[in-house]
Parts: structure tokens; C-alpha cells; sequence
């Protein structure tokens, strides 16, 4: 049994740009994306997925560990990093952004 989406919401996926110290749009175009959270359940892993609404372009695709830490930095710009880089998602309505953070957190309580 394949991957399962368990929240899904429209965002624009941002990533921040360490060296020129600002955001930028992940996959170089501004726009909406439909980020969704997949369960695995082959391993009992959850990664984030974003693909762009206008080219289904994957502009995000990272999992979640288990000592993410999700910062709600506005009601509708929330942030996480990995070793790699900061991610931000810059959601449509605050709606949207609590129902994925809420998502995002019971992933995170579930590995
Ligand atoms: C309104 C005008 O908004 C803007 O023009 C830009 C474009 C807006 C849309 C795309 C976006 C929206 C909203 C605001 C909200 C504030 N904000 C920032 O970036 C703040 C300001 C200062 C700046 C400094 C650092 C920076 C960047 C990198 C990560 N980080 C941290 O602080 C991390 C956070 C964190 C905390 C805990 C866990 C994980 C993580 Cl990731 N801390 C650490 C310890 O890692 C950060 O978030 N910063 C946004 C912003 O400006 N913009």
C-alpha cells in the first residue's frame, strides 16, 4: 500500500536564502502550491509535498523527523528547517495554516 495524503492545504512554498538573508519562491516561480502531508505506512514516515497548482511542479518534498520544530511565525506564515534549509509556507487564510500545523504537529507526535 502506497503513500496516503493525511492534510492537504494551498500554500506558497518559500525558501530562505542563508546567504542573501531573505525568502525566496522554492522553484523559482512565485505561486500557489497544494502542499499535503503523506503517511508512508510501509515505515511509519510522513514527509511534506508541495507541487505547484499551475505546472504540478514538486517545489517541496522533505520529511518530518521527529524533533521538528514547527514555528508559527505569523497566523499565516509558518516556518521549519532541516539541515539543510529553512522552509516557509505562506498560507491563504489562517484557516488553512492551523489545519496543517495541527497535521503537521500530530505527525510529528506520531513518529
Ligand atoms: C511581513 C514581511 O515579511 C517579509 O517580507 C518576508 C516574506 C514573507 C512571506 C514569504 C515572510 C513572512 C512573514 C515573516 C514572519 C517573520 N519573518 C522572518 O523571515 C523572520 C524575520 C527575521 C528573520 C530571521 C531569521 C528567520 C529566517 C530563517 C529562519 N528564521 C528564524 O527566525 C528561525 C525561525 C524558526 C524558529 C523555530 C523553529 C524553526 C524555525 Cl525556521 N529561527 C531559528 C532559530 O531557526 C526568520 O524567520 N526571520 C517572515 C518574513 O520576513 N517574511
Amino acid at each position: 500500500m502506497g503513500e496516503r495524503s493525511v492534510a492537504q492545504a494551498r500554500a506558497s512554498v518559500m525558501i530562505y536564502n542563508n546567504d542573501l538573508k531573505k525568502w525566496e519562491h522554492a522553484g523559482g516561480v512565485g505561486g500557489l502550491s497544494r502542499c499535503h502531508i503523506y503517511f508512508n505506512p510501509a515505515n511509519n514516515s510522513y514527509r511534506i509535498v508541495g507541487r505547484k497548482i499551475n505546472d504540478n511542479d514538486v517545489v517541496l518534498n522533505c520529511g518530518i523527523g521527529k524533533n521538528l520544530r514547527y514555528n508559527k511565525a505569523t497566523p499565516t506564515f509558518h516556518q521549519w528547517r532541516d539541515q539543510r534549509q529553512v522552509y516557509g509556507l505562506n498560507f491563504q487564510s489562517a484557516d488553512d495554516a492551523v489545519v496543517f500545523s495541527e497535521a503537521v504537529m500530530a505527525a510529528v507526535d506520531d513518529i
